[in-house]
């Protein structure tokens, strides 16, 4: 019954929400999920959002705070915004880069999250050198993990670090930055940066904890293709079970929480959560 009323009343209020998990906590975030007919309509919108986010933040604090994902999805986005519609609308010397995640390879290697970033994005705008915080791969994992924490603590001045977007992507296991099943930073109340080994892909790699990007004041979920269908349906309306999901983890303290999505990706979710198919 309650759960009935919850979906029409946030249907109401025009925030096309769900109730995630009626859970009190998730209730305090404003969750919003859309779904876009193609792949360049969901990049267009999510471009958009980015920017109504960066302006805020600029006007607001003067500055704009960005985590970006890695992996395949976002490439097409990034080259949006590094195109002349979106490029111009941004204050890109007010922008500061970081990585919600990394991949422990040399920054020149093609799976390096930052060198797709730049080959993308950061090496066709006018943004300062100074101001793209990429992970020190260049150190080992765990000392990686540390100085990254260390420089994002520094670069926040001692205040809990809360970044004005958090960009994310959904891996097919219901992974997301580098929270992978089974590894330890899932739980982590403590740490904000965490050094991983993902047994899966045989490979160290660096993240951003739960605890640290639920600080946000805004994290998109980026997901497209008809291959993440089943983990989104599963992530969003199944059982909270985030140790075997960790996207569940993903529950802002206070922000904003966006699903942007195509319609293959949203072809599992019920058509009372998107509005639509
Ligand atoms: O380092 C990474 O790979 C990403 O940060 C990772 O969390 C990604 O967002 C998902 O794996 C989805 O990847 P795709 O967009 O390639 O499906």
């Amino acid at each position: 019954m309650a759960r009935k009323m919850l979906r029409r009343l946030l249907q109401k209020t025009g925030t096309i929400g769900w109730s995630y998990r009626l859970k009190p906590k998730t209730m305090d975030a404003k969750n919003e999920i859309k779904v876009f007919p193609t792949l360049d309509a969901l990049d267009e919108a999510t471009a958009a959002l980015i920017i109504t986010i960066a302006k805020s933040a600029v006007a607001d604090k003067g500055r704009f705070t960005i985590s970006l994902s890695g992996g395949q999805t976002p490439q097409r986005l990034y080259k949006l915004l590094a195109g002349p519609e979106y490029s111009m609308q941004m204050v890109w010397d007010k922008t500061f880069v970081f990585w919600g995640d990394e991949r422990c390879v040399p920054p020149d290697d093609e799976q390096n999250n930052a060198h797709m970033a730049r080959t993308a994005l950061l090496d066709h705008i006018t943004i300062p050198a100074a101001n793209i915080y990429p992970v020190p791969v260049e150190l080992s994992p765990e000392p990686a993990a540390h100085k990254y924490e260390r420089q994002i603590k520094d670069f926040f001045l001692g205040q809990p670090p809360a970044f004005d977007l958090i960009l994310l992507g959904l891996g097919e296991n219901g992974h997301t930055a580098s929270l992978f099943p089974g590894t330890d930073a899932l739980g982590e109340s403590d740490r904000l940066i965490k050094d991983v080994y993902v047994t899966e892909q045989k490979m160290y790699r660096i993240t951003m904890t739960a605890k640290l990007i639920n600080e946000a004041d805004n994290i998109i979920f980026l997901a497209a293709g008809s291959n993440k269908a089943a983990i989104l349906s599963k992530v969003i309306v199944g059982p909270y079970q985030p140790d075997t999901y960790p996207a569940q983890y993903i529950q802002p303290k206070h922000g904003m929480l966006y699903w942007y999505l195509d319609k293959q990706a949203a072809a599992l979710l019920p058509q009372d959560i998107t509005g639509h198919h």
